[in-house]
């Protein structure tokens, strides 16, 4: 969500927490149930800072549920889709279903999905146009291994990425698009990107969206960092202009840790 006052945009900020693999339908119940408590007991400010969980999909109808019957504010997504909208594709999770399900958001290309499912770019961009024929905000997620991060190739190869997924979307709907930038050398392993690198990335995306729409659009789309976010590094990475949010792995599964994350103004305030 952006708007715009006398030439600033002011984006909010998006913190993300992507469950993967973890979690039973009862985990999740309890999950979002301690975390809405935890950020109630500090009177977070959804309007302020957004918060999204993305559970799997056999918990989105419990968590459905559990937030329309407690008028929780937290929001979910689902952490795929297929790039088709029906049919005979076993196994795979139809767009339709997902809208149905009241999710708002789903990722796009998540490095687990490109490099053990093999998805590849025209599938990446495939999913991205299933998200928004179904009115869904796709997170699309971006982002360089380490071979290419040491050959200095990370921005021309996250581009690339990104250039691809847009291939045929119009400027109409990419303005729901979130991006997110995951250095694949960053995830799950406990390296960050420094902020610097974070903030590199970011505007550099910006850049190519300018060029690829307009100003406007680039500016006003958010864009998030994913790799081994924690309570103790998120500030630092939330202070650079052109970061709007964290998309949180590991550290999403323990409500504190992530009621943490996503309370990163009070570290701001306190640092
Ligand atoms: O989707 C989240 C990212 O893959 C980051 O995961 P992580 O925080 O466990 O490194």
């Amino acid at each position: 969500m952006t708007s715009k006052t006398d030439g600033v945009y002011d984006r909010t900020p998006l913190i993300a927490g992507n469950w993967k693999m973890h979690m039973d339908h009862f985990q999740a119940v309890s999950l979002v149930q301690k975390l809405s408590w935890t950020l109630t007991d500090h009177d977070h400010d959804f309007d302020n800072v957004q918060v999204a969980v993305f559970p799997p999909f056999t918990d989105l109808r419990s968590v459905q549920t559990l937030i329309l019957a407690d008028k929780l504010e937290l929001t979910y997504g689902a952490q795929d889709l297929s790039q088709f909208d029906s049919g005979a594709y076993t196994g795979d999770i139809s767009g339709d279903f997902l809208k149905k399900l009241g999710c708002t958001y789903v990722l796009v290309g998540h490095s687990e999905r490109r490099n053990i499912h093999q998805e590849s770019d025209d599938v990446v961009a495939a999913k991205l146009q299933a998200a928004l024929r179904h009115d869904l905000a796709p997170i699309l997620c971006v982002g360089e291994g380490l071979d290419i991060r040491q050959a200095g190739e990370h921005v021309s190869f996250t581009l690339q990425q990104l250039r691809a997924a847009l291939q045929g979307i119009d400027a109409s709907v990419v303005a729901n698009l979130v991006l997110a930038y995951e250095p694949v050398w960053a995830i799950g392993t406990g390296e960050v990107a420094g902020p610097a690198d974070a903030q590199e990335m970011a505007a550099a995306i910006r850049q190519e969206l300018a060029e690829l729409y307009d100003i406007d659009t680039a500016q006003a789309i958010r864009v998030l960092y994913g790799g081994s976010v924690k309570a103790d590094n998120v500030a630092a990475i939330m202070r650079e202009r052109d970061i709007d949010g964290v998309l949180v792995g590991g550290a999403s599964l323990d409500a504190e840790e992530f009621a943490n994350i996503v309370r990163f103004e009070h570290h701001l305030v306190t640092d």
